[in-house]
């Protein structure tokens, strides 16, 4: 069996412009792991999203996945899902999704035919019926509600079953109730589908519950005279042993941070 990490970030670094954002990421991550992403505002975690999906390159360093150069543009192989989802909104639920399998399988065209299409629309199908949208297939984007939009976004993220699957704060916008049922859908998935999985969160109980492991991201270094002298990186990386614990035990230090 292979001992090469799903994922191996090697001296990353990220600037904009002047600005350090992140440094020293050095990390390796294995299939199969559920990551949650804590820590300030501004701190830099939907940019290491970025640079996993490929809409941002690191300034320096570089990510390998399965020991090759992580590409530089989003793929099939890296799924997202967003806190707010944009979906075309004169297509019904099925149509969207089938659109999205469009763009990956003809990315020139975006149009599927003949077999090719019907087997895509029998796959959208059990896609929205796996994550319970099975009775709202027909259904337009503004008849849905904003949990069933993520149920969607995450249908549409995994259609190309991705390597990676990137959550950024994708719960953050429904009522605790309905976070609830979302917690217990994305646990299914990661478990039935053996996904990789990283997400931001600024709910630390949801990021000690739902993750196998939890980075903490701060500034280690800290210039008073410049703060925007260095870059947050990870300065805890937890590993949370009984993944499926009712209540997780959070460390005191930490509770402070929570948003939520
Ligand atoms: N395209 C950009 N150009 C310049 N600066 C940017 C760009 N995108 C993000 N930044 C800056 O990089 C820093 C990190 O932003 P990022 O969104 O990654 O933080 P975050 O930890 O995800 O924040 P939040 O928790 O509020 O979502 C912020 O100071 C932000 O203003």
């Amino acid at each position: 069996m292979s001992q090469t990490p799903l994922l191996l970030a090697r001296g990353v670094e990220k600037r904009y412009g002047d600005v350090p954002v992140l440094e020293r990421l050095d990390f390796q991550v294995d299939a199969g792991e559920f990551v949650t992403l804590v820590g300030a505002s501004g701190c830099g975690k939907t940019t290491l999203l970025k640079m996993l999906l490929g809409t941002e390159q690191p300034s320096r360093g570089e990510f390998l996945l399965e020991g090759a150069p992580l590409p530089d543009e989003p793929g099939v192989d890296r799924g997202v899902v967003f806190q707010r989802y944009s979906v075309f909104p004169h297509l019904t639920a099925l149509d969207n999704m089938v659109l999205a399998e469009e763009f990956a399988l003809a990315p020139l065209t975006a149009r599927l035919f003949g077999a090719a299409r019907r087997q895509a629309r029998e796959r959208a199908a059990a896609n929205l019926a796996e994550v319970g949208l099975a009775q709202a297939m027909t259904r337009y984007p503004y008849q849905l509600s904003g949990g069933m939009q993520q149920r969607l976004a995450l249908a549409q993220a995994l259609t190309m079953r991705p390597r990676l699957l990137l959550l950024d704060e994708p719960f953050g916008a429904l009522d605790p109730g309905i976070r609830l049922e979302m917690h217990a859908l994305i646990s299914r998935l990661w478990r039935e589908r053996s996904l990789t999985i990283f997400m931001v969160t600024h709910d630390l109980r949801e990021a000690f519950t739902l993750g196998t492991r939890v980075w903490v991201f701060d500034h280690l270094r800290h210039d008073p005279q410049a703060p925007e002298a260095f870059g947050a990186t990870i300065t805890y990386d937890l590993p949370i042993a009984a993944r499926t614990k009712a209540t997780p035990d959070i460390p005191p230090a930490l509770i402070k941070e929570s948003h939520a």
